[in-house]
């Protein structure tokens, strides 16, 4: 079978389309995989167009459900939600070469799941921050510029991970390698539940988080995160204002406050005014991650004697609203606080 040396993204939605429009521009050959029926046909169509403050332009590209995809890749990167990982790892790896690799470009520790289906050496991966909203078929809105870090889940620095460095700086500029991919993913976990806390109200993240009653909260589900990395070997790296010693054990109320006003800060020039979960829940009205993201930190926390209520209790939030039992209101997270 012919090996197409390009790239084939599965999941072209918020994440994947912004990855591989800028690919695509930049002239790189880019196959799309998605299973929203009407996103592939709106693609096939006319195209996949990026729009927002970053840039607007639309690419031209081939798009395929995954029951029609013939053929197999080197490089494949994986853009569906953290809990589609399994299914989507399963359904693309017969299209992935040999000698290939799937890099992960999502929230949460997916690349544990990809490897567990593909084998570790044929797994990337990836800490993406910029923000970016799918908007309806065909159209993905960019909100802005941010973190974007490369690494091999076992440190080492490769050829190929010099390769996919270079491609994503057609997108990121700034972009960068790391020998410690897991610490930003563990510190994206982190920021995460913050995400996850702005999910159950109605104010953006910017807002949300400058909220002065809620840094307690902040504090806690920051903190129980970075408490559970500690105890897994991690140190979590920060980027875009998140720092992840503003919320250990021994961080002052002081030093959190400056981590979160940067945040709010670097937000307020996203023209992505809210979470992708938030997305999720008032938008798509569909399930979050949380059973993939905020969850397993949990599970791993009990694992190492670490109670995490904060994050049982947020957790606990977001699946009375995913259940319709809870509407999203600002006041909701009052009851994060410890
Ligand atoms: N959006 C953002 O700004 C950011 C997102 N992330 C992370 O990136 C990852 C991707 O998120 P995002 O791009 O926002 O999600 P989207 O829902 O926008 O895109 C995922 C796409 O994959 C499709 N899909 C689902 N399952 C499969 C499958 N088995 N095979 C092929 N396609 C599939 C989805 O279809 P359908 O909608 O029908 O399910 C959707 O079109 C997540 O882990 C997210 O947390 C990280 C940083 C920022
Ligand atoms: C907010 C963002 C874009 C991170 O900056 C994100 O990861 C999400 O929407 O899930």
């Amino acid at each position: 079978m012919a090996i197409d040396d390009g790239v084939l993204v599965w999941g072209a939605g918020a994440i994947g389309g912004t990855v591989g429009a800028f690919l695509r521009r930049a002239g790189i050959a880019v196959t799309f995989v998605d299973i929203d029926a009407g996103h592939v046909a709106a693609i096939r169509d006319g195209g996949l167009r990026i729009t927002g403050p970053v840039a607007e332009f639309s690419v031209q590209a081939p798009a395929f459900l995954p029951s029609e995809l013939q053929g197999q890749w080197r490089r494949i990167f994986l853009c569906v939600k953290a809990h589609h990982t399994a299914e989507a790892a399963e359904a693309l790896r017969p299209h992935l070469a040999a000698d290939g690799l799937v890099l992960s470009l999502q929230n949460g520790l997916c690349e544990d799941i990809i490897a567990g289906v593909v084998g570790a050496p044929r797994t990337v991966g990836a800490f993406v921050n910029f923000g970016a909203d799918w908007m309806g078929p065909g159209e993905i809105l960019l909100g802005n510029r941010a973190a974007v870090v490369l690494g091999e889940i076992d440190g080492r620095m490769t050829p190929r991970l010099a390769e996919l460095h270079a491609l994503l700086r057609h997108l990121e500029p700034d972009a960068i390698t790391t020998r410690d991919i897991h610490s930003y993913l563990w510190g994206k976990l982190g920021y995460g539940a913050l995400l996850f806390a702005q999910a159950l109200g109605q104010s953006g993240i910017a807002d949300c988080l400058a909220r002065p009653e809620l840094l307690p909260a902040f504090r806690r589900l920051a903190g129980e995160v970075m408490a559970v990395a500690a105890a897994e070997g991690v140190r979590p790296r920060g980027f875009n204002g998140f720092d992840p010693d503003a919320f250990g054990p021994a961080a002052t109320a002081d030093h959190a406050a400056r981590s979160v006003a940067a945040m709010v800060d670097f937000n307020r020039g996203s023209a992505k005014t809210h979470s992708g979960i938030w997305r999720d829940l008032a938008v798509r009205r569909r399930r979050t991650e949380v059973d993939a993201q905020v969850v397993p930190v949990i599970e791993r926390g009990a694992r190492h004697g670490i109670a995490c209520p904060g994050l049982a209790r947020l957790a606990g939030m977001i699946h009375a609203i995913e259940r319709g039992e809870r509407p999203l209101d600002d006041r909701n997270l009052l009851e994060l606080l410890p």
